[in-house]
């Protein structure tokens, strides 16, 4: 199966509960009648603003940091089991002098696991659009519409917000459907489509890879509160950076919970990285300079440092998260180079206010979503990306090792809507 496929049924809950919320509202004075919108040139006509708006998003930065390196060619298999789609490392991409500081480390995958793991081409706008490609099909004439009126656009508002979209998105996002359209009869398809468009316009300039630097090792330190899924997704990632060929070393900076420790642990196993401990109770400040000075000595590439999430003692965990950093700058003033912050899509709307508040405790560079495997509520990913616009970098649809998907943007849009694909 696809990994579309895969990503549609994971995301099934989300896109049926969308599915069975357009169904009731179309039916609701519906009737059979021929097409009055062509959603074909509507859809071309967002993808196109899309497609501005990753060139302009993919534009060198200006501010130059460390130089970037060439980065290893991925495993040509994945480590562990192959069925699933394996997300891989980063991208190989030869260096300029010249060229902006950072790598991209493209998170790639396989539409087919046996075949070979081939790193995608950051300008995936080269390439027909998902969404035009399931458009092309060519639609069914006659099917029920009804009238794009009034109430059928607060219908319309109401179930986005249902679906975890959050009340200026839900907005935003139907008051464009409904431009140039109020008066028009629609489908439950053509409103699909015209949604995945508009989501996949919201999302496509959060979807970026989680960068790579020169700097070695370079330091990730991971936040989230408890049961977010942080200690999996470092897992996750461990394993498909030294899929990738990356030297990576984790520290087990949540020394509150021997259980979080050993966790981590079999995680680390799992993806054949070490992990750096120390005992419970004792400060995870200096276990991550202790980390940092093993990786600087290691040559290790990467240092993933988990943290404690205890966000109910809001203030302590502020407090350690900034000794962390102080602390490891102390052997590196850049450290740490990204701070990724994990949340659990089944919170919904709660993942919000967790940005909110990390944003204020860390410096939060980018964003991993986890459990958006059997979720109705995967609409909170549109939510964030309006609302806040940090970089989405993986998305988790399972507890495996392999779950962890790069964020496509049109995929997630197909998949949220319950669009089907031929
Ligand atoms: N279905 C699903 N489960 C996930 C995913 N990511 C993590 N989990 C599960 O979520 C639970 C919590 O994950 P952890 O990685 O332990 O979360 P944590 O943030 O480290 O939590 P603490 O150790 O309590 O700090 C575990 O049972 C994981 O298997 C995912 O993408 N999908």
């Amino acid at each position: 199966m696809s990994f579309f496929g895969k990503l549609k049924n994971r995301l099934f809950k989300s896109s049926s509960k969308l599915d069975e919320g357009l169904d009731a509202i179309v039916q609701d004075g519906g009737e059979e009648a021929a097409a009055e919108v062509d959603v074909q040139e509507a859809v071309a006509a967002i993808e196109e603003t899309r497609v501005e708006a990753a060139e302009v998003a993919s534009e060198p930065a200006p501010e130059v940091a460390p130089e970037p390196e060439a980065v290893p060619e991925p495993a040509k298999e994945p480590v562990t089991d192959p069925a699933p789609a394996p997300v891989v490392a980063p991208e190989p991409q030869a260096s300029e002098a010249e060229e902006p500081a950072e790598v991209e480390a493209e998170l790639v995958r396989s539409s087919d696991p046996l075949e070979d793991v081939v790193a995608a081409s950051p300008e995936t706008e080269s390439k027909p659009g998902l969404l035009g490609r399931i458009l092309g099909r060519g639609g069914e004439e006659t099917e029920t519409r009804r009238v794009l009126d009034d109430d059928m656009l607060e219908s319309l508002e109401e179930l986005l917000i249902q679906s975890d979209m959050g009340v200026d998105t839900a907005l935003r996002v139907s008051a464009n459907i409904a431009e140039g359209r109020m008066g028009k009869r629609l489908s439950v398809s053509e409103i699909k489509a015209l949604l995945a468009a508009e989501v996949a316009r919201i999302m496509e300039p959060v979807a970026k890879p989680l960068p790579l630097y020169p700097t070695k090792p370079q330091v990730v330190l991971v936040v989230g509160v408890n049961g977010s899924g942080k200690t999996t997704t470092i897992g996750k990632l461990a394993s498909q950076f030294r899929a990738a060929g990356k030297k990576v070393v984790i520290a087990a900076g949540d020394t509150f919970r021997a259980a979080a420790v050993e966790q981590l642990q079999v995680w680390g196993d799992r993806a054949g990285v070490p992990v750096l401990t120390a005992p419970e109770g004792s400060d995870p400040a200096s276990l991550a300079f202790d980390a940092l000075s093993k990786a600087q000595e290691d040559g290790a590439d990467l240092l993933m440092i988990d943290t404690a999430g205890r966000l109910q003692n809001r203030q302590d965990l502020m407090e350690e998260l900034a000794k962390i950093v102080r602390v490891i700058r102390k052997k590196d003033p850049e450290a740490p180079h990204n701070t990724l912050l994990v949340l659990d899509a089944t919170t919904g709307q709660n993942a919000v206010t967790q940005v909110d508040v990390f944003r204020k405790i860390s410096d939060v560079s980018g964003l991993v979503m986890t459990k958006l495997d059997g979720t109705a509520r995967g609409g909170v990913l549109v939510s964030l990306a309006d609302k806040f616009g940090l970089p989405i970098h993986a998305i988790g649809v399972g507890e495996q090792i392999d779950d962890l998907a790069p964020f496509d943007p049109e995929e997630f849009a197909a998949a949220l809507t319950g669009l089907e694909q031929s």
